[in-house]
């Protein structure tokens, strides 16, 4: 069979995390209009006949020096390393600067097979078409395809030539996996999810969440206590809300999803701490984000 290890690569915001879920067929990555929530390269795995492909969601590409951003960059360059192929997105709804041509190059360094998928064609406004001479210049080689993750238009022709640039392997991952997510992290991410929806005007990125237990109840509940983790006592009072209604939602939202992703009832308990500057905290940064 095909197998091949996928790195999905683009600007933040390109729809990464949208195409990864809509490609596996389930919720694998968190997804939000908030750009750069993914920090961590998630894996999601579509087993077909055909074959296998195991896609690594990187974090959103951004070209500042700042330390947290040149942390999400070394994610980038560390993931097209281990991969047998890249698929390169590109939001065709937003014009080509710096920061595409940055990764142009980056995805050029790699030297792996490309395949290129032009996002967001469902919106009227897109220039896919335009963006076309300008990419076949750079990857003369690589299959150019113009998709909508949100609907799934093209997605069959994606895969299709995602499984031609992949070689004849054995399958890596038995066909009922479609992610290698421990349980841990999954309920982090979807209690992040749900707190950055409740409070995305006042802290998009302000916060992390760290699970300390988790427990199977002797009722086949999974039980988790879980930390909101902010950055200044005025924002722990964003989350918790008037009269706790705030993180009351957002237990119940993650209590709600997480029952279906684990299928047996979740209970969380939910506590937030106050953890000044913690995105300047180099180690908490690497366990983060590794
Ligand atoms: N209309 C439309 N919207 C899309 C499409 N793909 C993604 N989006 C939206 O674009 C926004 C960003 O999508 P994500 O999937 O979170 O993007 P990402 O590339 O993973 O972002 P980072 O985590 O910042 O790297 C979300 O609001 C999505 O709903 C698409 O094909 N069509």
């Amino acid at each position: 069979m095909k197998v091949a290890v996928c790195a999905i690569v683009g600007r933040p915001s390109s729809g990464k995390s949208t195409l990864l879920n809509t490609l596996c067929g389930r919720k694998v990555a968190i997804t939000s209009p908030v750009p750069q929530t993914t920090r961590n390269r998630i894996r999601g795995i579509v087993t077909e006949e055909r074959g296998q492909i195991v896609f690594i969601d990187t974090p959103g590409y951004h070209h500042s020096e700042k330390k947290f951003n040149l942390f999400l960059k070394e994610q980038v360059i560390e993931a097209l390393k281990e991969v047998d192929e890249i698929l390169y997105l590109v939001d065709s709804t937003r014009s080509v600067g710096e920061e595409e041509h940055e990764l142009i190059e980056l995805v050029k360094q790699a030297g792996k097979p490309v395949v290129i998928a032009l996002n967001k064609i469902d919106i009227p406004e897109h220039h896919a078409e335009g963006m076309v001479p300008l990419l076949k210049a750079h990857f003369p080689s690589a299959p150019i395809v113009k998709i909508s993750a949100y609907t799934g238009e093209g997605l069959e022709e994606l895969k299709a030539r995602l499984f031609e640039a992949a070689e004849e392997g054995p399958q890596l991952y038995p066909e009922e996996f479609y992610t290698d997510q421990e349980p841990r992290f999954r309920i982090a991410e979807i209690i992040r999810e749900k707190a950055i929806h409740q409070t995305r005007e006042e802290l998009p990125h302000a916060l992390y969440v760290e699970v300390l237990d988790v427990e199977e109840r002797p009722d086949e509940t999974l039980w988790a206590r879980a930390l909101i983790c902010v950055e200044r006592e005025s924002q722990k009072g964003i989350i918790i809300g008037k009269g706790g209604e705030k993180i009351k939602t957002i237990r119940l939202q993650s209590e709600k999803e997480l029952s279906g992703i684990f299928e047996r009832p979740v209970r969380l308990d939910l506590r937030v701490k106050v953890v000044p500057k913690w995105r300047r905290n180099e180690g908490l940064l690497r366990r983060l984000l590794t």
